[in-house]
């Protein structure tokens, strides 16, 4: 569904990913595995279309995205949930909801799905984004996504400063995304959950891939050696 073949990316003059190659099937999770610094979130804004490939090419569908910008890729099925649990905190979760839905024309049934998968946020409506729990902005940010009705959605460090509790609901909720045929790009420092539930995984390290194989439990080993770890 999404390859990126041999992809440079980076910051004026500054080379941060190099030649990358990832597939991303139609279905199943692709975890991208790497310390901070590695290049995983520089990877994600190239394939969403925030930054522009000094080389190389994203194809999505058969088609050279490359040139596009976000909107365009998000109209075509991709998209991306960026660290750091981003919402218009003076919204209330209903508007921050609505805006997407209304932009993308979803369908209600698409809403209903959507709060079906997290319930505590429809019992959040009419609080203002900024004064829920990064937790619950979390579940914000993948709903806002979702609503957007994607075929395959990037994740960056969906867990990442979250109390444990919501941790295992948004990690369920990514494996049952999946076995409902959504594509998933799962960028993690952790090996643990995104190294489990991934059918292939890759390591990157400084910006290029040092590693890659089948996901599952059977690969920590292989993986924590490639991350020296
Ligand atoms: N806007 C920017 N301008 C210049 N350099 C940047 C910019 N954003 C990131 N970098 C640099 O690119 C490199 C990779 O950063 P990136 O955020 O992609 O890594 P990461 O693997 O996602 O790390 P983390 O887990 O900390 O988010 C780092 O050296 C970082 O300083």
């Amino acid at each position: 569904m999404l390859t990126l073949e041999k992809v440079r990316l980076g910051y004026d003059r500054t080379t941060v990913v190099h030649d990358v190659s990832i597939e991303v099937p139609d279905s199943g999770i692709v975890a991208v595995l790497g310390h901070n610094g590695a290049g995983k979130t520089t990877l994600l804004r190239g394939a969403i279309g925030l930054l522009r490939p000094m080389a190389g090419r994203v194809v999505f569908d058969g088609e050279d995205v490359g040139r596009l910008g976000p909107s365009a890729r998000v109209a075509r099925g991709l998209a991306y949930v960026p660290q750091g649990q981003q919402a218009f905190g003076d919204l209330s979760t209903r508007e921050n909801l609505r805006l997407v839905a209304e932009q993308h024309r979803a369908p209600a049934s698409r809403m209903d799905e959507v709060l079906d998968l997290f319930p505590a946020l429809a019992e959040l409506m009419d609080r203002r984004a900024g004064l829920l729990s990064g937790g619950q902005r979390q579940q914000l940010a993948i709903a806002r996504a979702l609503l957007t009705g994607p075929r395959l959605l990037m994740l960056d460090e969906p867990t990442e400063g979250i109390q444990p509790n919501v941790v295992q609901l948004i990690e369920r909720t990514i494996v049952e995304l999946a076995a409902a045929g959504l594509a998933v790009l799962l960028v993690e420092q952790h090996v643990g959950f995104a190294l489990q539930a991934a059918s292939t995984y890759a390591v990157l390290t400084s910006g290029r891939i040092t590693d890659r194989g089948e996901g599952g439990a059977t690969s920590t080993d292989t993986v924590r050696t490639a991350m020296r770890i």
